[in-house]
């Protein structure tokens, strides 16, 4: 069943709004001027207005952006996960914000969709044992959406306001500020993403209240923004968020690390010749690894065998700080990795490494003792400077180092489908003489191309 349109007949009791407080409030989207309106039911109600009333008459030109919102405590104020309400109130004023000019009318009494704070609680306990949100207003004997928009229309009229482009996902808002006499020109839905807790919540708004559906986000710029899609589409954006959505998600410290190497473990020739890498299978992967992260580590070695520039290429995203694990300072002021990108780089050196003049303002040189490069230790820098996920990418020493300290959440060991049979080593550490304390941990597999790649969870085993 369909609920077509709310349930109150708003023209039956007119509800006059006086206008009688204005101030202005400052807040993380900006100063606000803030108008208090009383109905002549009692109720209070607020208008958050920037750049609006332009016109010599105190009207206002045009159509600006508006957000009529249902009061909502428990997603305003506590920023609950069963509704989108507090996000979609802060992405109002975001986008009013970023206009300059719009409003937000925050309706008092809309509380529950119009049912009041306790019997919307009720509700929430109905559908803790699984009935959807319009059978457990049902069930309690109250209307479905018994919300009316007469203040609201009239808060607008008083605001000078005709006509708005409506942020909304809910047709029947249009609808009702329509009959009221306000013309919506244009309704967008707020960029708001589903959460995993209020899926069911907003499927059922769409399913059963006529709520627009999502526009279909790419799943790889939610994960960008540090949110994996609660229901990706089948395909790429399932497999994306199933790969990355931890790492996208993750706040506070996260070290990965990843290295590529033959199916005999080397990552180059006896004569340092690292081929084997110019046509990577896991190339896109190691893209999205270092889109993700906030810095990304390498060792000189690989710098000097490679030139690698570590910034992100082929997919969307930004480029992490390049930190450059180098005590003797061998990696020459030509290298990419040194070069002024607009991608910060920490090089990391000896006390007494001689380094050269003349490097961009990009490059941080950090000093450390040469017998501290401890991964421990360099992980404590990166963090000092607030920067917690972390890709160490290569070459083998430097991934074998930090697998040995025990500081990597995760591996991602990528076999390349040739046999070197002697080279640079890739991942090599002591081991333990009993096979019983080999390292393992939970495992995920990817096939990139004709590369098999292995994670390693190791955080699991902790
Ligand atoms: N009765 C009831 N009310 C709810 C529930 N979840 C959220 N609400 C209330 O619903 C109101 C918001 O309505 P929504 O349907 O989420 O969204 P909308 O305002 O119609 O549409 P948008 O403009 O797109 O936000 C707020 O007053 C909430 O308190 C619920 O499960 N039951
Ligand atoms: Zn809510």
């Amino acid at each position: 069943m369909s609920i077509q349109s709310t349930q109150f007949d708003s023209s039956a009791v007119p509800a006059t709004v006086e206008r009688v407080a204005e101030t202005v409030l400052p807040t993380r989207h900006g100063t606000f001027r803030m108008i208090g309106y009383r109905d002549s039911g009692g109720t209070e109600h607020v208008a958050l207005a920037q750049g609006i009333a332009d016109d010599a008459d105190g009207r206002t030109t045009g159509a600006p952006l508006v957000r009529v919102h249902s009061e909502c405590l428990t997603g305003d104020a506590f920023g609950s996960r069963r509704c989108d309400c507090g996000e979609q109130l802060e992405a109002a004023l975001a986008a009013i914000a970023e206009e300059g000019r719009g409003v937000v009318v925050y309706v008092r009494g809309h509380e529950g969709r119009g049912i009041g704070l306790l019997a919307k609680l009720k509700a929430y306990a109905l559908q803790d044992q699984g009935v959807d949100t319009v059978d457990a207003n049902t069930a309690l004997g109250l209307p479905v959406d018994a919300r009316r928009y007469d203040q609201a229309a009239e808060i607008l009229q008083d605001l000078g306001i005709g006509a708005v482009r409506l942020l909304s996902g809910n047709p029947a808002k249009e609808e009702a500020l329509e009959d009221l006499g306000i013309a919506v020109v244009e309704r967008r839905n707020l960029p708001v993403p589903d959460r995993a807790e209020n899926a069911g919540y907003l499927a059922t708004k769409r399913e059963r209240m006529r709520h627009d559906a999502p526009p279909v986000a790419d799943a790889w710029e939610s994960l960008l923004e540090g949110v994996a899609p609660a229901a990706p589409a089948p395909g790429e954006a399932e497999e994306l968020t199933h790969r990355y959505g931890y790492l996208a998600q993750a706040s506070g410290p996260l070290v990965v690390g990843q290295l590529r190497q033959s199916l005999d473990g080397f990552i180059a020739s006896r004569s340092g010749d690292a081929g084997l890498h110019e046509d990577r299978g896991d190339h896109g992967h190691l893209q999205r690894l270092r889109a993700l992260v906030d810095a990304v580590v390498v060792g000189a070695s690989t710098v000097l065998a490679e030139d690698c520039s570590l910034a992100v290429e082929d997919v969307p995203g930004r480029s992490p700080v390049r930190v450059v694990l180098d005590a003797a300072a061998r990696v020459g002021v030509a290298a990419r990795v040194l070069a002024d990108d607009g991608v910060p780089t920490l090089w990391i050196v000896s006390g007494d490494a001689i380094v050269p003049d003349g490097l961009p303002a990009s490059v941080e040189v950090v000093r450390l003792p040469a017998e501290d490069f401890a991964p421990r230790r360099v992980l404590d820098i990166l963090q000092a400077r607030g920067l917690e996920k972390v890709l160490v990418e290569g070459g083998g020493n430097t991934v074998s180092r930090f697998l040995e300290a025990g500081v990597l959440d995760r591996l991602y060991l990528t076999t390349a489908p040739v046999l070197v049979g002697d080279g640079v080593s890739g991942i090599r550490f002591s081991g333990s003489d009993v096979l019983a304390e080999a390292r393992t941990a939970p495992v995920r597999r990817f096939v990139f191309g004709l590369d098999i790649c292995t994670e390693f969870n190791f955080a699991a085993t902790r």
